[in-house]
């Protein structure tokens, strides 16, 4: 039995259009299989735990959405054996991208069938498990302000919702303040004057194919953190588009670290976003949740 959790609302009603599409062929090949549509985060866990507790022999929970909605199930995934099943349904999609798992539904459906399950490690913070990164500091504001600005859905509608991040990064160009962060990674200490952002990866992209941390492995028993520290806003913004190639490594404001556990503090508070999901606020501790996840993954990787 396949458990599908579909968040309609997910890239601006696809999620909804992409189960009908998968609805017609679970049919079509007498596949079964139980549905829940989730509204919220909460509720997402609190129906999944409930369902993986009855008594059936579950091959894989599908998620049909996009990273935030990967996110909302991972509590209830965390240290079982049933493995997750990406149908790539989102704006962004880095989960799905970081496996290997194709966009189109037909495709996708086929790994969640026929896949290997792989064991990948997942990022925890006070808890709260992520699977793709942790953005803290200005790439995070950026994810928070563009998820509440009404331009995010006009984007969406037209199809270009990069075009909402580069607005949201121009937004807060002008109106971020970096600040010193105290970085421990595993029991040594480093100070970063006029730190921007600090990103926490288990896999190499977040937002949308950023190769924040290009080196990043999900089964490593490892975390790769990037920290963008004194910088002018002219530089920082001149960063970004390097960052979808992972060039941004060898930029001399750019310091790439690796570590199982990371205790961030800021000189004032920075938002902490894991899967584009508000998580924390600093002062926060990322731990690495060796082996903590089963994915369903193309069985040539
Ligand atoms: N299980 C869920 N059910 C309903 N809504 C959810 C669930 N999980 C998260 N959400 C909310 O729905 C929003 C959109 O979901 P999601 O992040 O999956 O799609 P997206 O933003 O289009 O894609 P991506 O995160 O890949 O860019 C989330 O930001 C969150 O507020």
């Amino acid at each position: 039995m396949y458990l599908f959790v579909v968040n309609k609302k997910s890239a601006n009603g696809g999620g909804y259009r992409t189960w009908k599409q998968i609805e017609t062929m679970l049919k079509h090949r007498r596949i079964p299989y139980k549905l829940i549509y989730t509204e919220s985060p909460d509720q997402a866990q609190a129906l999944v735990t409930e369902m993986l507790s009855l008594p059936e022999e579950w091959r894989a929970v599908a998620v049909i959405g996009g990273d935030g909605t990967i996110h909302s199930v991972l509590p209830a995934l965390r240290g079982q054996t049933i493995p997750l099943a990406v149908i790539p349904a989102g704006s962004g999609n880095d989960t799905a991208r970081a496996f290997h798992i194709p966009f189109k539904p037909a495709d996708s459906l086929d790994v969640m069938l026929n896949g290997t399950a792989r064991q990948i490690d997942l990022i925890s913070t006070s808890g709260d498990p992520t699977v793709t990164a942790l953005a803290i500091g200005f790439d995070a504001e950026i994810a928070h302000t563009v998820n509440n600005r009404w331009y995010k859905k006009f984007c969406n509608m037209l199809r270009i919702g990069s075009v909402a991040y580069i607005i949201g990064l121009l937004e807060l160009l002008v109106t971020f303040k970096p600040a010193k962060v105290t970085l421990s990674i595993d029991g040594e200490t480093k100070e970063y004057d006029d730190t921007w952002m600090t990103a926490v990866s288990n896999i190499p992209s977040y937002g949308g194919g950023m190769r924040i941390c290009p080196q990043a492995q999900s089964n490593d028993g490892i975390l790769d953190i990037c920290i963008v520290h004194r910088c002018t806003r002219l530089q920082l913004f001149r960063m970004f588009p390097t960052v979808l190639s992972g060039q941004h490594v060898n930029l001399p404001f750019v310091t790439m670290l690796r570590g199982r556990t990371v205790t961030v503090q800021s000189e004032r508070p920075f938002l902490g976003i894991g899967d584009g999901e508000l998580v924390t606020t600093t002062p926060l501790t990322a731990s690495v949740d060796e082996g903590a996840l089963f994915v369903l993954c193309p069985k040539e990787d």
